[in-house]
């Protein structure tokens, strides 16, 4: 119903020579949600303050000033942290460099799909959600897939990029294109691989005797308990991927997953990275690989979290033999992941997966529901 829509539209601008040389079609847009971190010191206020705001993370009373007040208090010891990993999160970065590798692989999985572009639509940051529409708008963008970066669903995450992505459609006029959207991929062989590989990497580092006294404890950003007795699908969902990649091991190794990150005084789900670490040294566990399991590039937990603090910690519990695995970053086993996902989506044509029409059975987002229906509507006119 669309189709003609391109053909009026003069070529655009900003296209890159790909895009000018090759032919006018409009790219398939591929647009890569995430929340984004700081790219500087002085960007760490205004992402906290972007972050205590969002009510998909978390409802506080008197929301705007709290959020006001916990950023400025909270910003200090959070610019330490990204002072020592370099002075900013490297998420742009990567995101851009997985952009890329990503579209060019599927420019060939996916000829008639071609060109693809990728977009980049940060929660928390630039580029920002409306920076993205604008540009997929400039390109006259007609297909557009979205493809969350976080591996497993959480109404925090992913479900936040969504609703936020929404309210964009709707306020750029945008609704009208063809839209799809790939709402997690936990279990999918090529992510699962690329994390398998990453691990075995680690563990080839040991002396074979090192090896046969490794463990692997599995990593991840933890989640209030109030957000996990709502029925959060991603504890679910992680561990349904530290299975995954354990079959792909083999089951070689003892292993465990344990969570990190919690902020403030609300309980979370547990057990703790940092008490897994520490009990498991006194009792004598030389050779651990942590892994890294719920985020696809570096950041403030894997670069700060787990390498300064929880390496030093471990080291000082007799962990003579802490490894981290690597962040997946650009690496081409994982873009090859990220291009066979998207080829494999258009493939099918669906327009989002089963999962995504559940809501929680306590989920507490009016917003939710907006979006949902939103690509209820999409799945009607498309199919
Ligand atoms: C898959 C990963 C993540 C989930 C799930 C998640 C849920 C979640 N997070 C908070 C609160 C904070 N998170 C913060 C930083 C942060 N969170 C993730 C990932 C997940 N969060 C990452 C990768 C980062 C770091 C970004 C970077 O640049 O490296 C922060 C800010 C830092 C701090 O103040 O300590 C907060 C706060 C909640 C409440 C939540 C679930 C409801
Ligand atoms: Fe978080
Ligand atoms: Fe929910």
């Amino acid at each position: 119903m669309f189709s003609t829509v391109w053909k009026q539209v003069p070529r655009h601008v900003n296209f890159s020579s790909r895009f000018m040389s090759t032919t006018t079609k409009p790219p398939t847009a591929i647009l890569l949600t995430n929340m984004g971190g700081p790219k500087t010191l002085d960007d760490v206020h205004d992402f906290l303050l972007n972050l205590f705001t969002d009510r998909d993370i978390m409802q506080l009373p008197f929301q705007t000033s709290i959020a006001k007040w916990i950023a400025k208090r909270r910003s200090p010891s959070i610019r330490e942290q990204y002072a020592a990993i370099g002075g900013g999160s490297p998420i742009l970065h990567w995101t851009q460099k997985q952009g890329e590798a990503m579209e060019k692989l599927l420019d060939t999985l996916s000829p008639e799909t071609a060109p693809h572009k990728h977009y980049i639509a940060f929660r928390y940051v630039q580029p920002s959600t409306q920076a993205a529409l604008e540009e997929m708008k400039k390109d006259g963008v007609e297909r557009a897939v979205v493809f969350t970066q976080y591996p497993q669903y959480s109404c925090s995450t992913t479900g936040s990029s969504m609703n936020e992505l929404y309210r964009g459609i709707v306020a750029n006029k945008m609704e009208n294109l063809h839209w799809s959207l790939i709402d997690r991929w936990p279990t999918h062989p090529g992510f699962v691989d690329a994390m398998a590989t990453k691990i075995e990497r680690k563990l080839d580092e040991y002396t074979p005797e090192e090896r046969k006294d490794a463990v692997i404890l599995f990593s991840a950003h933890s989640l209030p308990m109030d957000v996990v007795n709502r029925g959060d699908p991603y504890p679910a969902e992680v561990a349904a991927s530290v299975d995954r990649i354990m079959d792909r091991l083999d089951r070689r190794y003892p292993y465990r997953l344990v969570w990190q990150s919690q902020v403030g005084p609300k309980p979370w789900l547990g057990p703790q990275t940092a008490t897994a670490i520490e009990n498991y040294g006194k009792a004598g566990q030389k050779n651990v690989v942590v892994v890294p399991v719920a985020f696809t590039s570096d950041h403030i937990e894997t670069l700060y979290e787990l390498d300064h603090e929880y390496g030093q910690e471990a080291v000082k519990n007799g962990m003579t033999g802490w490894k981290r695995a690597e962040a997946l970053n650009d690496d081409p086993i994982f873009t090859k992941a990220m291009a066979t996902i998207v080829k494999e989506h258009l493939d099918k044509g669906t327009t989002v997966s089963k999962q995504w029409y559940l809501r929680c059975p306590g989920c507490t987002y009016e917003s939710c529901g907006d979006t949902r229906q939103f690509f209820k509507d999409c799945e009607k006119r498309q199919h």
